[in-house]
């Protein structure tokens, strides 16, 4: 709550800023070095120096831009000179939508506090563990604590978390991915550990859009907030679209996508690795199966499989053992696919049994900083310009470059020329920020494919 300090409109300038120059501690700047990161991006510029003054800051910027180092590169640096003896609840808080984000937060924490040798204790926690496991994590207490706002709850509701010591504790919470903690269904649980939040913890809200919810969290836990919207973020569409980015598109029937597919993957078209996007957990599963026909290694991503499966996926395909990954982009057809599902069901007893399979912390396309993919693939078009922004995100990341390719059925031809119109009304003229069709895929190309993969369709039905 409280008056806003705003400085918005920055532009996202060119330059070269080191992380020793935005006040951090040696000991994180050795880190990042050790992790092959020398030079700040725009947010961190903006947002490091304000956080580690003491403000409550509300950081926009587009997805991929180092949103999580600027916040927990100062979180360390101030729990680094933090007495902790007296605390009996976690000092920090981070709190995100989905299971894979806090293990992917957790993570760049840790890899950071490896390399300061820094004895601070960062503990992540997500609503299916058990309690008696939570209490063992929550033992010591943690500096920080990486978890999803229900679990919060959880922890609260079973007594694992006093509210008393979160009161006396916490000097720093981080709600991070905020425009979308909100759409997962957190706000109850987000208004409850709300009034908490002593009136001296520091907050900070990281977002790649503005948007009402946005606002809400801001009213509910900031005071006197930075807003830091580089770029004129938020007020310009140009600003949360990713600029290093080549866009193109395959116009092709729904029956000849697989063939596409596969020419663009078998005549090595596009570049490893590769993220490939399906509305439907059925269809993954199926270009898997399809692809592995031809030789061609991949795995599946989405709401069905088990939380340690799914991270166990994210792992290896982020460590490089092997480039093609099919995501079911959940955010869209998550809860479509659990409504078909539970109407294809009658029984209470599997509904019941239905409902746990399709998990509600789980998130493919926000937030998810899947490592090093140069491509990503649209096999089918997202439901909405915003949801096609975040999927091509995921490639292009920080100071990297990459392409993306959409398959384009004739029924999906609107949601593309809805994207284009996004584009085009961008500030920028820049050429990137076009989808072209797809220069490199020959018609003969894709029908030297033809009958092989029609037998194998065949054969596979
Ligand atoms: N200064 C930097 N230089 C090079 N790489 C960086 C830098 N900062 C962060 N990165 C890397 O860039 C990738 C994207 O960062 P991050 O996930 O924090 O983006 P984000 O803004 O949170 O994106 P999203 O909105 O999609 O969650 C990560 O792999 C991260 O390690």
């Amino acid at each position: 709550m409280g008056r806003e300090n705003p400085t918005e409109g920055k532009q996202e300038e060119e330059e070269d800023v080191g992380f020793e120059e935005l006040g951090l501690d040696p000991r994180l700047t050795r880190a990042l070095s050790k992790l092959g990161i020398a030079k700040a991006t725009p947010i961190q510029r903006e947002a490091i120096p304000l956080i580690l003054e003491g403000k409550d800051v509300v950081a926009r910027a587009k997805t991929g831009s180092g949103k999580t180092f600027a916040y927990i590169l100062p979180m360390l640096q101030k729990l680094f000179s933090e007495n902790g003896s007296t605390k009996t609840a976690p000092s920090a808080f981070v709190l995100v939508p989905t299971r894979e984000l806090c293990q992917q937060v957790y993570s760049e924490a840790l890899s950071l506090l490896e390399f300061c040798r820094v004895q601070l204790k960062v503990v992540q926690l997500t609503a299916s563990m058990p309690i008696t496991d939570m209490r063992t994590a929550l033992a010591g207490p943690p500096d920080i604590l990486v978890s999803t706002p229900a679990c919060i709850s959880t922890c609260i509701a079973k007594g694992a978390l006093q509210t008393s010591s979160i009161k006396d504790s916490l000097s720093m919470l981080v709600l991070d991915e905020a425009d979308l903690l909100l759409s997962y269904g957190y706000e109850d649980d987000l208004k409850s550990l709300a009034t908490h939040v002593p009136r001296r913890c520091q907050c900070l809200l990281m977002s790649a859009t503005s948007s009402t919810d946005v606002e809400k969290l801001k009213k509910l836990v900031l005071h006197n907030p930075v807003i830091l919207t580089l770029s004129e973020m938020g007020q310009s569409k140009d600003d949360i679209i990713p600029k290093n980015v080549q866009q193109f598109s395959i116009s092709c029937s729904n029956h000849d996508k697989l063939l596409n597919l596969l020419a663009l993957l078998k005549l090595e078209l596009v570049q490893k690795k590769v993220l490939v996007f399906v509305n439907s957990i059925d269809m993954g599963f199926r270009i898997r199966l399809f692809l592995e026909q031809f030789g061609i290694r991949s795995a599946v991503l989405n709401a069905e499989l088990p939380q340690n499966s799914r991270l166990h996926i994210l792992a290896e395909f982020n460590a490089g053992l092997f480039d093609y990954l099919i995501a079911t982009d959940g955010s869209q057809t998550k809860e479509k696919e659990q409504k078909q599902k539970e109407n294809q069901i009658t029984s209470k007893k599997s509904r019941k049994k239905q409902k746990q399979k399709l998990d509600a912390e789980f998130g493919v396309v926000r937030g998810i900083d899947f490592k090093n993919v140069f491509t990503v693939i649209n096999f089918d078009m997202p439901q909405s310009s915003a949801g096609y922004i975040h999927r091509i995100g995921r490639t292009g990341r920080a100071f990297n470059t990459g392409v993306s390719v959409s398959l384009v059925s004739p029924a999906e031809e609107v949601i593309l020329e809805e994207v284009n119109s996004l584009l085009a009304d961008g500030d920028s003229e820049e050429p990137s920020n076009f989808i072209a069709p797809f220069p490199l895929l020959t018609k003969n190309a894709v029908e030297s494919l033809r009958y092989r993969a029609e037998v194998i369709q065949t054969v596979g039905s």
